[in-house]
């Protein structure tokens, strides 16, 4: 299962995150969040960052030429897209992307799983709310091709157990502080997503 550790702020949790075993670190370009971080000073991080980390951009509502732009300033290698009206024309994006699911209901889910998305629970501030997604909403679908964010943490983890999920995403449950990551915290996560693979 793969393991996105977003909301990164800084280069020491960067490198933490990395060293923890995360397969990919999140960049929130969302400036109405606690966690929003300049593209320049992402692209600082990334620069830092070992090899093999992938480097993904969180969009909110942004139009295609604003993903694009941040994207190659800040070093993105993927774009994570919440596009609940329409803002973004994906036929125009220059980079791979993933579209973001706010889950209301089992049927949210069940309509939209024909390619890889993120599934996060639905939260009026878009997300990193520590907000759970209901798990017997996924009781009837393939989750191969689904990352799992809301609410996650090393206490909980194991409940995904038998749902063969693609990957899983968290933030507040590995933080200190909102915009700042606990080290042990990523640890012990990462361990106990490995413990039921
Ligand atoms: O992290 C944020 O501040 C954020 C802001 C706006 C949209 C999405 C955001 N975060 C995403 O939500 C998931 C789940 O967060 P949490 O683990 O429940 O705190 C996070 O991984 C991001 O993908």
């Amino acid at each position: 299962m793969k393991i996105k550790i977003c909301g990164i702020t800084n280069l020491d949790d960067a490198l933490a995150a990395a060293e923890a075993g995360a397969d990919a670190l999140g960049f929130v370009f969302y400036d109405k969040s606690p966690r929003y971080i300049e593209p320049f000073e992402a692209r600082k991080i990334v620069d830092a960052l070992p090899p093999f980390i992938q480097t993904v951009g969180l969009f909110v509502n942004e139009n295609s030429g604003y993903i694009n732009q941040v994207c190659t300033n800040a070093k993105m290698q993927l774009a994570q897209v919440i596009d609940d009206d329409s803002f973004t024309d994906f036929d125009v994006l220059k980079f791979k992307y993933i579209k973001v699911i706010r889950a209301k209901s089992e049927k949210d889910i069940i309509e939209n799983i024909n390619n890889y998305v993120l599934v996060d629970a639905f939260v009026e501030e878009f997300g990193g709310a520590g907000k759970r997604v209901a798990l017997e909403w996924f009781n009837k679908v393939d989750c191969s091709k689904i990352v799992l964010a809301g609410g996650l943490n090393q206490n909980n983890i194991s409940e995904i157990k038998d749902y063969s999920f693609y990957g899983v995403d968290v933030s507040s449950g590995v933080e200190a502080s909102k915009g700042k990551k606990d080290k042990q915290k990523m640890v012990n996560f990462v361990k106990a997503v490995n413990d039921i693979q």
